[in-house]
């Protein structure tokens, strides 16, 4: 005989109940956690990218079903944040405004229990973390259509600030008109121009003829629309959510697997957590060969690269620095050996950071 609905909800309600309890228990280690934190630091880190990564990690890796193992890791990253918000709250600063990518972004990394703070330049979020204002930042750093953040890469020049952490987060584009837009009068589409980029196959089909104008973030075109008759705008779910606008067509970029990734920055280092990826910057004498001998000590060690970049240096014209990601942490002997040999070849090399490689 199955269950009447009566009984099932009853069941539903004893399970509930047990969750609920064993919630605030989790939430009464994490404080006790805390106490320990601050009786063996005077200068205490809350905040453990390494463990939270573990933990979001095995339960991906035990999960059983039915709940999908990303769903279940979604829910665990929720309770989590609500549990570092016990310990401290966070203040955590996002290229803004309000409803940007990099805001959901810190949200998919931080969970939505700490305060987000939407700043207006890349070089505001570096600035804000160094001074202390906020306890870590989140910035763009490249895109799988579009490529590298050159701002970011460049401003990691003159900062101190560690990586701690990335984010991927798969970007879908909407075409979305206000409350006053006349659809059959438009004239123009605002959206950022990396944005316009990623739509630009779709938009030349459908909107051949419609001035495509570049503002500074999605946000920004999102909330354009508010007073507005002649005008649509591209931006993502949380712009549309937050300027109430409504959604023409979705997912209007021509790569469906259209990727943003974005860096965590903080002021801390943060130890191994088993599946870390370190990022650098490499700078050497300009000569033949030199971005080759670089690339040799990493094949000899069998030290997979995930990405390379040059930039300009700014200290001398056609002189370039190279920011190299690999796999693994700084600490581990594989690529403690590949960094003294780059070291032993007259290189210069500034660690940006050892972090967890994406979970969610
Ligand atoms: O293990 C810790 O250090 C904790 O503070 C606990 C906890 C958690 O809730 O599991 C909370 C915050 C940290 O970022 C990592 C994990």
């Amino acid at each position: 005989m199955t269950d009447s609905l009566d009984s099932l909800r009853d069941q539903i309600d004893a399970l509930d109940q047990q969750l609920q309890t064993l919630l605030n228990r989790r939430a009464e280690l994490a404080h006790a956690v805390a106490d320990v934190k601050r009786r063996e630091d005077s200068n205490p880190v809350f905040y453990r990218p390494e463990r939270e990564a573990q933990v979001l990690q095995r339960i991906k890796e035990r999960n059983q079903g039915p709940i999908d193992g990303e769903a279940m890791a979604r829910l665990f990253r929720e309770v989590m944040s609500i549990c570092l918000a016990l310990e401290q709250p966070m203040r955590v600063a996002f290229l803004g405004p309000e409803g940007t990518f990099t805001q959901q972004a810190a949200i998919k990394h931080f969970g939505h229990a700490v305060e987000s703070v939407p700043l207006g330049a890349i070089d505001e979020v570096f600035r804000e973390v160094e001074a202390g204002a906020a306890h870590y930042g989140v910035v763009p750093v490249e895109n799988s259509t579009e490529g590298m953040v050159s701002h970011t890469l460049d401003t990691f020049m003159s900062s101190s600030l560690k990586i701690c952490g990335e984010v991927e987060l798969r970007i879908h584009h909407h075409l979305l008109a206000g409350p006053h837009t006349r659809r059959d009068k438009v004239t123009r589409v605002y959206s950022h121009q990396q944005t316009l980029a990623q739509c630009r196959q779709w938009l030349d089909a459908h909107l051949p003829t419609v001035e495509r104008i570049p503002v500074s973030s999605n946000a920004e075109a999102a909330r354009r629309l508010r007073d507005e008759w002649n005008a649509l705008a591209i931006a993502g779910d949380m712009a549309a959510e937050l300027y109430g606008l409504e959604r023409v067509q979705s997912n209007i970029e021509d790569r469906p697997d259209n990727t943003t990734r974005f860096l965590v920055i903080g002021r801390q280092d943060t130890p191994p957590s088993g599946r870390d990826k370190t990022s650098m910057l490499v700078t050497g004498k300009n000569r033949p060969g030199l971005l080759s001998d670089m690339l040799l000590p990493f094949r000899e060690q069998g030290v997979n690269l995930t990405r390379l970049e040059s930039r300009p240096s700014r200290t001398a014209n056609w002189s370039y620095v190279f920011f190299i990601d690999c796999e693994g942490h700084k600490e581990d002997p594989l690529l403690k050996s590949v960094l003294e040999k780059l070291e032993g070849d007259g290189n210069t090399i500034r660690i940006l950071g050892s972090y967890p490689k994406a979970v969610l």
